[in-house]
């Protein structure tokens, strides 16, 4: 029996509610195809478009008085909520479906960051929805936000993305895991939490979910990691007319492709690096990076970048 954890990319869980449940429940059928082949199976998520989405209308809503303002890591928090649901209730739909019995269920999970992280200093995480050059010119002026362009698919807003320390919430996740129920945890990277004379406070950030998944992976000492997004295989040259896929990646080619500035820093980088680290003096580990829909032919060995120990 193989411990995996499967961490599925904000970005490809779709642009509203109806998108995100139909992507869900299609992915549910796979993860629940792992476990009924004997693989213990722990999730986690990305929460970029979503976290965005969730603190536009927040500030929206505030901003013509029909709220209270509600700070970044409460839209991240609430984040988890929205997507562990859909999460959740697909899954155990598929459970119910195949006569299995399972419990699951999701943790509302903390990440301790460091708070003299520079990366407080330099946002650069994109979140919420991608807009023309135009369209994020005008929020960037009257909300104060910053834009990037955003892997050749538009502009969207950039958060600052600490590096993940420590899940606080982890001896309830591995106990849980131990009682054999299927966790979802550490959505969107965690919330981002300061640890203060031992208290904790949220702080407005987004953490990259490959980092925090591959440090949950490490912490649950899983054997594989498998990342899904929203394109099947890593590419060199990805986008452009000599583009090629990797059907295997070594760790020293995948530094070097990072080093030649092949993979862009708010999507495709974090994914490698997060791989890297958690196959990293494990020859007994395995990472792979491939499409929500192509997790199925991604276990047969049939699509996706696998990267080894
Ligand atoms: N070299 C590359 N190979 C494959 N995809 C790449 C590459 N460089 C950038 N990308 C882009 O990165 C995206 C994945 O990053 P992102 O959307 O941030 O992930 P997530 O699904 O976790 O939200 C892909 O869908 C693709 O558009
Ligand atoms: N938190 C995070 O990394 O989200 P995405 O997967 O949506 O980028």
């Amino acid at each position: 029996m193989a411990k995996v954890v499967v961490a599925l990319g904000g970005n490809a869980l779709g642009k509203s509610p109806e998108e995100q449940l139909k992507l869900v429940k299609n992915t549910a059928s796979s993860l629940i195809g792992l476990i009924q082949a004997g693989n213990q199976v722990v999730i986690s998520h990305g929460n970029g478009p979503q976290v965005g989405q969730i603190n536009l209308g927040m500030d929206f809503a505030a901003q013509n008085g029909k709220t209270a303002a509600f700070p970044f890591p409460e839209c991240g928090a609430m984040s988890q909520g929205y997507i562990g649901y859909h999460l959740q209730q697909s899954l155990q739909n598929e459970l119910h479906q195949r006569g299995m019995e399972k419990d699951v269920v999701t943790t509302v999970t903390q990440v301790v960051v460091d708070p003299g992280d520079p990366a407080f200093e330099n946002p650069t995480k994109p979140v919420g929805d991608f807009y023309t050059k135009e369209q994020a010119a005008q929020i960037e002026q009257e909300k104060g936000y910053t834009f990037v362009e955003d892997a050749g698919r538009g502009y969207r807003q950039v958060v600052p993305s600490p590096l993940p320390k420590r899940i606080v919430e982890l001896n309830s996740i591995e106990t849980l895991i131990e009682n054999g129920t299927l966790v979802i945890a550490a959505g969107g990277g965690g919330v981002p939490v300061v640890e203060e004379g031992g208290a904790l406070t949220g702080v407005p950030a987004v953490i990259d979910k490959d980092r925090s998944s591959a440090l949950l992976a490490d912490n649950v000492d899983a054997d594989q990691l498998i990342i899904l997004t929203a394109v099947d295989y890593v590419y060199i040259n990805y986008n452009q007319p000599d583009e090629q896929k990797l059907t295997e990646l070594s760790q020293a080619q995948a530094q070097e492709l990072i080093d030649a500035g092949q993979f862009p820093a708010g999507s495709m980088l974090p994914k490698i690096q997060a791989c890297l680290s958690f196959v990293k003096g494990h020859p007994e580990r395995k990472a792979i990076i491939t499409s929500l829909a192509g997790l199925d032919q991604a276990l047969e060995g049939k699509l996706g970048t696998v990267i080894h120990g």
